[in-house]
């Protein structure tokens, strides 16, 4: 972990998935580090002297700020969130509940170590759940020991799953395995309540009744009330606690709209937002359902555009908590080029993977590749400026045709050259045919 966090090394990472921006790269990096450094630090009175370096990335929609930070994250394997400053001006939302970030990110943590949870428990129980199905399938008593490994192996490798056999079930344990495994971002009362049903259910005295399934099914079936049986919620909370804590990470996207040049007439709810994060920011401790957090460790990424208003207009408490301000530039023609061919799991290699399960051989030119960079930049300069994200827009539409005629009869190779991405774009360069491309 520690290796993981050495700021070359950060960056390093970093450059697999983002062109350019060496400086917010850089920064970033810096602050992950610097949080790390203070936490090394054992002269209690001196630590606290020592605020967190968090970081304003400043720039244009569309340009890496977010997808900077998310990386980061999951390079450092930190707890993540992104929340945009201006839903706490909301009605319903203003003056209040800001503490909601943090609440949401252990809910997001506390699932990722459910998932991870259950994961090793399945490794785990997968050989019992297997010896428990090949004893259904034949009672051990009437074989003799190589019996016993072959059918042990069959049943693993499949032989027998649509093979009908008799199993004990415990009665309300019926929820298919998604439902019991819920582990979407939301706050997940109703997975654990099942998971507690469950449990209930199987206990000595519960209902229990025989019906038959597929061996593959009952391997299913053994495999989660294992898991089940075994799953330790109550463990998982303390762990979730402690890890946002230590390694959060909460990116809050818009903070120049709750910036305000002095004498302007906004609403105050912006000035009011911003009271209500400086807290959280300096250190203040949020009760969630999980136990309570401590948040002066939490590294703050905030971004915006900073188009009507500047950094220096956030009250001066705020600004003093975000030291690192770093600007990201316009990406250009190069750029984009870039990042259609150069960033692990780019665009175009997300079309070709996906058109090869229909059988289709896609590549593109070297010419055809700049022309999509060229056009992207003609998009966003004569539409509105979205950033790299044009790029998405501009390959789902030479590709429009293909992905709907695929699969084809017999393997198919399609190589697109410049000609063909001019072919397609030219008529849409007419004024009035613009508006085909307003998102
Ligand atoms: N510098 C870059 N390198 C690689 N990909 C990029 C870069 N900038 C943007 N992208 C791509 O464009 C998408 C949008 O970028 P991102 O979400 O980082 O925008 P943003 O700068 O945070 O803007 P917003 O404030 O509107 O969210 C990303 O998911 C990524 O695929």
């Amino acid at each position: 972990m520690k290796e993981k966090l050495i700021p070359k090394k950060i960056v390093e990472e970093l450059n697999k998935y983002i062109i350019s921006q060496e400086d917010a790269k850089k920064n970033v990096a810096i602050s992950l580090r610097n949080r790390y450094r203070r936490k090394q630090i054992s002269d209690m009175k001196l630590k606290n002297e020592i605020t967190p370096k968090n970081i304003i990335l400043i720039g244009p929609t569309g340009v890496g700020k977010t997808e900077i930070a998310r990386r980061l994250a999951t390079i450092t394997d930190s707890p993540f969130i992104k929340v945009e400053a201006t839903k706490y001006t909301e009605v319903g939302y203003v003056g209040k509940d800001v503490e909601s970030m943090i609440k949401d990110l252990v809910s997001i943590t506390f699932n990722k170590l459910k998932v991870k949870k259950i994961e090793t428990l399945k490794e785990k129980y997968q050989e019992v759940t297997f010896l428990k199905v090949a004893k259904l399938i034949k009672p051990y008593g009437t074989i003799n020991p190589d019996e016993k490994n072959i059918l042990l192996d069959e049943v693993k490798s499949g032989k027998y799953d649509d093979q009908e056999i008799e199993v004990e079930k415990h009665q309300n344990s019926d929820a298919p395995m998604v439902e019991v495994f819920a582990t979407g971002n939301e706050p997940d009362e109703d997975g654990v309540k099942g998971i507690i049903d469950n449990i209930m259910s199987s206990f000595p005295g519960g209902k229990k009744k025989i019906v038959k399934m597929s061996v593959k099914n009952a391997i299913e079936y053994f495999l989660r009330t294992e898991i089940e049986q075994n799953i330790d919620l109550e463990e998982l909370k303390p762990l979730a606690i402690e890890k946002v804590e230590e390694d959060g990470i909460v990116f809050i996207d818009e903070i120049d709209k709750i910036a305000e040049r002095e004498g302007s007439n906004s609403e105050v709810s912006r000035q009011g937002v911003q009271r209500d994060i400086l807290p959280i920011i300096e250190g203040t401790t949020v009760m969630t359902k999980y136990g309570s957090v401590r948040t002066e460790h939490i590294l703050f990424i905030a971004a915006g555009a900073f188009t009507q208003a500047s950094p220096s207009d956030l009250m001066p408490e705020l600004q003093g908590r975000f030291p690192i301000k770093v600007r990201l530039n316009t990406l250009n023609k190069d750029d984009f080029v870039k990042i259609l061919t150069e960033i692990d799991f780019n665009l175009l290699t997300q079309y070709r993977e996906l058109l090869k399960t229909d059988k289709v051989n896609l590549s593109f030119t070297k010419g055809a590749i700049e022309e999509i960079a060229e056009i992207a930049i003609d998009l966003n300069e004569e539409i509105e400026n979205i950033g790299a994200r044009r790029l998405a827009g501009v390959i789902e539409k030479i590709l429009n045709d293909i992905m709907f005629e695929a699969p084809y009869e017999k393997q198919t190779t399609i190589k697109i050259g410049k000609k063909d991405v001019v072919k397609i774009f030219n008529y849409d360069f007419v004024e009035e045919n613009l508006d085909n491309y307003i998102l």
